[in-house]
């Protein structure tokens, strides 16, 4: 057996272990799905992440924590392409991936929401989601002309799946309305469906509770653990609320000044001492 096969393994037992310990049926966390090996990325002098390596697996919801400045929207930004790293590799679905832009990721099955939500504010719920489906559109304004019945068909099935993500977010009421109209926590709700709508393999988080109130979190909370419970959705999120990240996080990996300084369960990390001095702010020599 492999280095890697044995650390699988092992990773695997201690899930097992732990869902056992919480008499909770088995989740289905599977093969390594992403895998960051060493990647740098510089700003000029600024080095945002230095040599850091971890994975996500399928089916897993795994965290990306640390304190301001640590490197964790640089993170984001790299798998999602908007940064390409001037050293290490991405591995997604077992290929390894060339500098690539953001819509390719996209079409890879990669799909993202933001910090400073980025929807279209004078366009409706129904319509915004309906954006998160261009990848997966097949017709063109071409086919639209010259293609009626084909293009026709397409136009629906998105529709209907549109319909089953605002179903599914529980957001019926609010689908017509503008979304710059809406409340805070329901404009980021709409956020998440337009990128449930692109039916990623997998998705990612920019603080999704980030700005929200205690009832709005908890309900964003629910969505995303039916998102993977339900969908299947393999998710990797930042997020500044430890007990969030601690309550629904498989996996938890802990950058500070562009390093990683941890990576296990939320239990492990809990009780790392590197981790607990960074957040307590204690000195670097
Ligand atoms: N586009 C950029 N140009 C120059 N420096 C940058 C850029 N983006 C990030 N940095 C620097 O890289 C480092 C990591 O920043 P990053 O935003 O990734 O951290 P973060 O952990 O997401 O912080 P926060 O929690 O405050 O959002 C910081 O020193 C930041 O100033």
């Amino acid at each position: 057996m492999s280095i890697h096969a044995a650390e699988a393994a092992k990773d695997d037992a201690s899930y097992a272990a732990q869902e056992e310990a919480h008499g909770i049926e088995p989740r289905r966390v599977g093969d390594v799905v992403m895998e960051m090996k060493n990647i740098t990325l510089r700003f000029g002098g600024v080095t945002a992440i230095k040599d850091i390596s971890f994975d996500v697996r399928e089916h897993e919801i795994r965290a990306i924590i640390g304190p301001n400045g640590a490197g964790k929207s640089s993170m984001l930004n790299v798998i999602n392409g908007f940064y390409h790293p001037q050293e290490g590799e991405i591995w997604f679905r077992g290929e390894k991936r060339g500098p690539m832009r953001p819509h390719e990721i996209a079409h890879q099955g990669i799909a993202r929401t933001f910090q400073n939500i980025a929807l279209f504010k004078g366009m409706s719920t129904l319509d915004n989601i309906m954006t998160g489906r261009m990848t997966l559109m097949k017709s063109n304004f071409w086919q639209h002309t010259f293609w009626k019945g084909g293009a026709e068909r397409e136009e629906v099935e998105h529709r209907r799946r549109v319909e089953e993500i605002i179903d599914f977010l529980e957001i019926q009421a609010i689908r017509k309305t503008p979304v710059g109209r809406l409340p805070y926590g329901l404009q980021k709700r709409v956020e998440l469906g337009r990128a449930l709508a692109a039916e990623p393999k997998l998705l990612l988080l920019d603080e999704p509770m980030a700005g929200m109130n205690v009832e709005e979190k908890e309900d964003m909370c629910r969505f995303i653990l039916d998102v993977n419970d339900e969908f299947g959705t393999t998710i990797c999120l930042i997020e500044h609320d430890m007990g969030v990240v601690m309550d629904i996080a498989d996996r938890v990996v802990v950058l500070d000044y562009g390093r990683k300084i941890g990576d296990g369960t939320p239990d492990e990390v809990r009780s790392n001492q590197d981790v607990i001095d960074a957040y307590l702010g204690v000195s670097h020599d």
